[in-house]
């Protein structure tokens, strides 16, 4: 975990506010089983085209990725995992509800970072899902980037 960072066991939402919970930052805590560990935690995900973009970025930034807890969608984790020596927590396929369950994620304030290597140019079945899992990530001011750039300056921010 980057120093002066909240672990991820104590992380913060962002301020929330609304007639179901009032105003105020929620804490969420975890079971006392929970083994978790407190590295931090970020999740990759591509759509197809942005797939070997995705790759290539990971296996630039190998060293830095292997110090965080991975997570990512089905299909973008298994070929994460055929391309480095990243191990990788798989979720089910975008398009079979991975956005969703990453975005459950960020709703319990389990995530540091999100890499989205999102495909501009074509419309995905799941638009939907992937509109959820970028709102929340906004309610819960958690990072996200959508482009190599952006993704460059989380990665290396997060091992501040
Ligand atoms: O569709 C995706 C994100 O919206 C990515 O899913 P896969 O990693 O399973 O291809």
């Amino acid at each position: 975990m980057a120093s002066g960072r909240a672990s991820s066991h104590e992380k913060r939402s962002a301020p929330v506010e609304n007639k179901y919970m009032g105003t105020g930052h929620i804490t969420h805590s975890y079971r006392s089983g929970d083994q978790r560990s407190d590295m931090t935690r970020v999740a990759l995900i591509a759509h197809d085209e942005k797939k070997p973009d995705l790759l290539e970025f990971a296996q630039a930034h190998e060293t830095q990725l292997a110090a965080y807890d991975l997570i990512a969608t089905g299909t973008t984790g298994k070929r994460l995992m055929e391309t480095t020596d990243l191990e990788v927590e798989r979720k089910e396929s975008g398009p079979l509800g991975g956005d969703l369950m990453i975005g459950s994620e960020v709703a319990e304030n389990k995530l540091d970072g999100i890499v989205f290597l999102r495909d501009p140019l074509r419309a995905q079945p799941h638009e939907p899902d992937i509109s959820a899992l970028l709102r929340i990530c906004d309610v819960h001011d958690t990072a996200l980037a959508t482009n190599l750039a952006s993704a460059t300056f989380l990665i290396e921010g997060l091992a501040d």
